[in-house]
């Protein structure tokens, strides 16, 4: 095993994330005393699955291996209720625990199984895709999609530990490390600009994942996401900046049946932003054109079909950040200065659209 990064994250059940290769013997000993763990993970994580189920056996512990669909059609409710059925079916308590092999997918999915069986079990994310490790599995948002919109059912519910084994990288397909990036970037613009510079100097660096680059971005993102949920887990005002670029992000995943990766979705989304601040009064023009030149190095999408605006309109107005009929966004006023933009008008936002549709 190389060296193993710790970083921690605070609040009323602090925990840490574990960012290292090969770290795969940590998650029973993040779950002391459990006798039973769930193991969530999709068919592409099977073996990884194998793998722990096996070693969990040798330390005692019976694995539960439950297959989900993979990415956003495994998270569904039916898919959180066929897994509650087999928890119970196999007699968990409170003192077992669920661990979930995979992408922000499976984690998502997984937290929230553990969220709300017995009203509360613990988790520990295993995460698998740069996504998840930079993202998903930290924070302790968990949840499901529906038809209404992204993530609209959930609960806040910090896991027991975070592992990112940066050896499973290696088998994440380009397209989904890349994914992973518009994260990585959004944490660049609200609050470490060095991941910016970083990912201009040398794009194709920061999707190696084998490289010192790629663990650099990954390390920092952890570090912004940890700092801004330690203080803030249930999103009462500072986590929200994490949402940036997420409003038009999760309106183009609705549109979109659930087929587009999120981080894609994210890419987009965070272009959007840029230019609705600029058109706000509230971003220099250079910054905001930063956005799309940042994501495009990276070879991620951003722009999208003019024509879809009525319906991301109205698939904003659900975003959990609105109050009422008030849209509120995540905007910038400068580099790493993140503010919100509190009901702008239609025309505003229809402008702003303007500048990246297709
Ligand atoms: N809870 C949060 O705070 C939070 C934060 C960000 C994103 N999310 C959620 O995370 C999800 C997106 O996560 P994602 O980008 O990881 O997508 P994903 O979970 O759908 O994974 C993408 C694809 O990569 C595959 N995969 C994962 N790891 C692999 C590996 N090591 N080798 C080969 N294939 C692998 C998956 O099986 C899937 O097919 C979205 O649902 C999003 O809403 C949640
Ligand atoms: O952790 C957060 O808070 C975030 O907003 C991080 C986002 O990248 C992530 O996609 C999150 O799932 C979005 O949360 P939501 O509450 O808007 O569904
Ligand atoms: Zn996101």
């Amino acid at each position: 095993m190389d060296e193993v990064t710790r970083i921690p994250v605070g609040g009323e059940r602090p925990y840490d994330v574990l960012v290292g290769r090969d770290l795969l013997d940590p998650p029973p000993r993040l779950l002391p005393g459990a006798e039973r763990v769930a193991l969530l993970f999709a068919p592409p994580l099977k073996d990884l699955a194998d793998t722990l189920a096996e070693r969990l056996r040798g330390l005692g512990v019976t694995p539960l291996p439950i297959e989900v669909p993979d990415a956003e059609a495994g998270k569904r409710i039916e898919v959180a209720a066929d897994c509650w059925e087999r928890l119970g079916a196999a007699g968990f308590t409170r003192s077992d625990a669920v661990v979930g092999v995979g992408g922000g997918a499976v984690t998502d999915l997984a937290g929230f199984v553990a969220a709300c069986w017995l009203r509360g079990v613990r988790w520990v994310p295993v995460a698998t895709s740069l996504l998840g490790m930079v993202d998903a599995a930290v924070g302790g948002k968990t949840g499901v999609n529906t038809a209404a919109g992204k993530n609209l059912v959930g609960a806040f519910h910090p896991p027991a530990g975070v592992l990112c084994d940066l050896a499973t990288l290696d088998s994440l397909p380009p397209a989904d490390l890349a994914a992973g990036m518009a994260e990585v970037v959004k944490c660049g613009f609200i609050a470490d600009p060095v991941i910016l510079d970083l990912v201009e100097r040398d794009p194709a660096a920061a999707v190696d994942p084998t490289g010192p680059v790629a663990r650099e971005l990954i390390e920092r993102a952890i570090r912004v996401k940890a700092d801004v949920v330690s203080g803030d887990l249930r999103e009462s005002g500072v986590r929200e900046v994490l949402n940036y670029g997420h409003t038009l992000a999760h309106a183009i995943e609705k549109v979109e049946g659930y087929r587009w990766r999120h981080g894609h979705a994210v890419a987009v989304g965070t272009v959007f932003a840029g230019a609705l601040a600029r058109l706000a009064g509230r971003l220099d023009a250079a910054t905001a054109e930063r956005h799309r030149t940042v994501m495009a190095a990276l070879g991620l999408p951003t722009s999208y079909p003019a024509d879809a605006w009525p319906d991301l309109l109205a698939a904003m107005r659900v975003d959990k950040k609105a109050r009422g009929s008030t849209l509120r966004f995540v905007v910038l006023d400068g580099l790493a200065r993140p503010a919100i933009l509190a009901g702008p008008d239609d025309e505003l936002l229809h402008a702003a659209y303007r500048e990246i549709s297709g």
